[in-house]
């Protein structure tokens, strides 16, 4: 049977609907046969162009394939023996590796066409059960964040409280000896008077001086005494939000930190000596815990060197030496990377959103517009995504609760559309940062690539600059799958940095390595939960040193 037709008596997709609880609220999606076959025919595209492919690409591309499969790590055990097979035998036979790669690629090819239909309806029914999870859990959320609130003020209450009573203390200790001060000056006036009757008016002239001068001092200390504990009001402050943003990535940490630990402690139990099995032991360490197939090569031909250089021997100073060094390569290859927000000082800066349905970019966008309008930035946010209405709906959600005005657009309707008026109303009102929303597109639909192109070009026309910034927000619990979101992201849009999202809910955090590692994008924000503070500016130096640092700890 030819590929087409295979296609065409794949069964259509269905996605079966939960029945929604009474009086809930509940957007039914289903994938028409239409969806289906138009999804089926792209993907069509894509398996003859991988059918055309030579066998070195072909190879490349089944590789690709299996990396994001359940079987990635398999497969990524025997890239990497292939890898060394082709180093150590540079003249091994070309025909037996293209017949190879060509059974390869047609494998691939086979796993692929059996799994659209299957990947399509696992998309539609994640995006279901999100929608239904969002309706039971709202209530859940605002009691969370209420509970935030309150705890939050509660301690702006203490603190406040303890700046007062620390100033009221300080200046009634400054007027006690104040008045000490006035009460002596008082007595040395009174001898003076007794002593000399006629220096009298004099004395009285002083007396009134010394009052005078004394009023005023105790004016100027009462006002330090007050702007000092309000400096340490404030330091208290800024030292608590610092240590809160320390703990929650810490804690969002915590699962990639656990497995990092376990393999790496499980890894050098095994310690004998610094071979060539420890070092492919170490590769294998290195892939399991996410870091990508290539940067695992890297890593251990780097750490090969190290532990030669250091001439380190024994268990501790080997699993010292690659650790500090693990740290050192995350930080050296982080010297030239922006990770910074590119902001348009003087006008509109647009912010677009992209990703695949579900990684948690609404979400994102509630958490960052939140915090800029935190830090005095007028701003508007454009529900773009008009092909979830659960989404339009979760968005201005996010408006309402931090006051955040919303423009939305009919559901289905002309996502273009609703940016072109989000830019609109975002000038009239003068605003600062317009957060855009789009629908959560299949990397491989090129229809949807199309309508993302659409959307820039609106706002171009309107902003020439603009999108000062284009977002790919990554959900960090898909692993090596997110790798190669980015890829496709990265061939078909400019993508300008990286949202990673849900760290607090994996021990794939090493995924961080290889986004910067093989695709050069930087992760400007990493997501560590659902709260609204649970979104922070990328610290590389702070996440490696929260990934990597205790093991140093712990080996010295
Ligand atoms: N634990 C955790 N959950 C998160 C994080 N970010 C987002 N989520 C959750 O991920 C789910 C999906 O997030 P959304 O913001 O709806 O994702 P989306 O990309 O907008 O999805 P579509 O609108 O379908 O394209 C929601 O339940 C979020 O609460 C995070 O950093 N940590």
């Amino acid at each position: 049977m030819g590929l087409f037709d295979f296609l065409k008596h794949k069964p259509k997709v269905k996605v079966e609907v939960l029945q929604p609880k009474p009086g809930m609220a509940v957007d039914i999606k289903y994938v028409t046969d239409e969806i289906a076959e138009q999804e089926a025919i792209a993907d069509s595209h894509e398996l003859v162009v991988s059918a055309s492919m030579t066998p070195v690409e072909a190879e490349r591309e089944a590789e690709n394939e299996t990396l994001t499969s359940t079987v990635a790590e398999s497969a990524a055990h025997a890239s990497i023996a292939q890898a060394k097979a082709d180093r150590e035998t540079a003249s091994a036979s070309l025909s037996e590796s293209e017949a190879a790669s060509v059974i390869d690629a047609q494998s691939a090819e086979q796993a692929h066409v059996t799994s659209v239909s299957d990947a399509m309806a696992q998309v539609h029914a994640d995006s279901l059960s999100d929608e239904l999870s969002l309706v039971t859990s709202t209530s859940q959320v605002e009691a969370d964040m209420l509970a935030e609130s309150a705890s939050f003020s509660t301690s702006v209450m203490v603190s406040a409280s303890q700046a007062h009573a620390t100033s009221v203390s300080t200046s009634q200790s400054l007027s006690v000896s104040a008045s000490q001060d006035a009460a002596s000056a008082v007595n040395e006036a009174e001898l003076e008077e007794t002593a000399e009757h006629d220096l009298e008016p004099e004395i009285k002239r002083d007396l009134a001086q010394t009052e005078q001068n004394h009023d005023t001092s105790l004016e100027i200390s009462q006002s330090l005494s007050e702007s000092a504990s309000a400096d340490a009001a404030n330091a208290i402050n800024e030292t608590e939000v610092e240590q809160t943003a320390e703990q929650d990535l810490d804690q969002g940490l915590s699962k990639t930190r656990r497995t990092w630990s376990d393999r790496w402690n499980q890894f050098m139990s095994n310690f004998r000596s610094v071979d060539e099995d420890f070092f492919d032991d170490l590769e294998e360490t290195l892939i399991s815990a996410d870091v990508g197939a290539q940067t695992a090569v890297t890593l251990t031909d780097e750490l090969r060197d190290e532990v030669k250089l250091k001439n380190a021997k024994s268990q501790d100073e080997v699993s010292k030496v690659i650790i500090q060094k693990l740290i050192d390569l995350y930080e050296r290859q982080g010297v030239d990377e922006d990770t910074s927000m590119h902001l348009n000082a003087n006008g509109l800066t647009v912010i677009l959103f992209v990703g695949v349905n579900g990684v948690g970019k609404t979400t994102t966008i509630g958490k960052m517009s939140a915090r800029y309008k935190q830090e005095g930035k007028q701003v508007v946010l454009a529900a773009a995504d008009t092909f979830r209405a659960g989404a339009t709906e979760q968005l201005v959600e996010w408006g309402k609760r931090n006051d955040i005005p919303v423009v939305t657009g009919a559901a289905n309707s002309d996502p273009a559309s609703v940016v072109y008026d989000g830019v609109k109303q975002a000038q009239a009102q003068e605003a600062d940062i317009l957060f855009v929303d789009t629908a959560g597109r299949l990397q491989n639909n090129v229809n949807l690539m199309q309508e993302l192109a659409k959307m820039k070009r609106i706002i171009q026309r309107e902003i020439p600059e603009a999108p000062q910034e284009v977002l790919l927000v990554l959900d960090a619990t898909t692993g090596q799958n997110a790798l190669q979101q980015a890829r496709l992201f990265k061939d078909s849009t400019d993508v300008t940095g990286i949202v990673l999202t849900k760290l607090d809910g994996t021990a794939k955090g090493g995924i961080i390595l290889p986004i910067r590692n093989e695709l050069h994008l930087p992760v400007k924000w990493i997501g560590v939960g659902e709260k609204v503070t649970d979104l922070q500016p990328f610290d590389a130096d702070a996440f490696v040193k929260g990934l990597f640092g205790r093991l140093l700890e712990g080996s010295k």
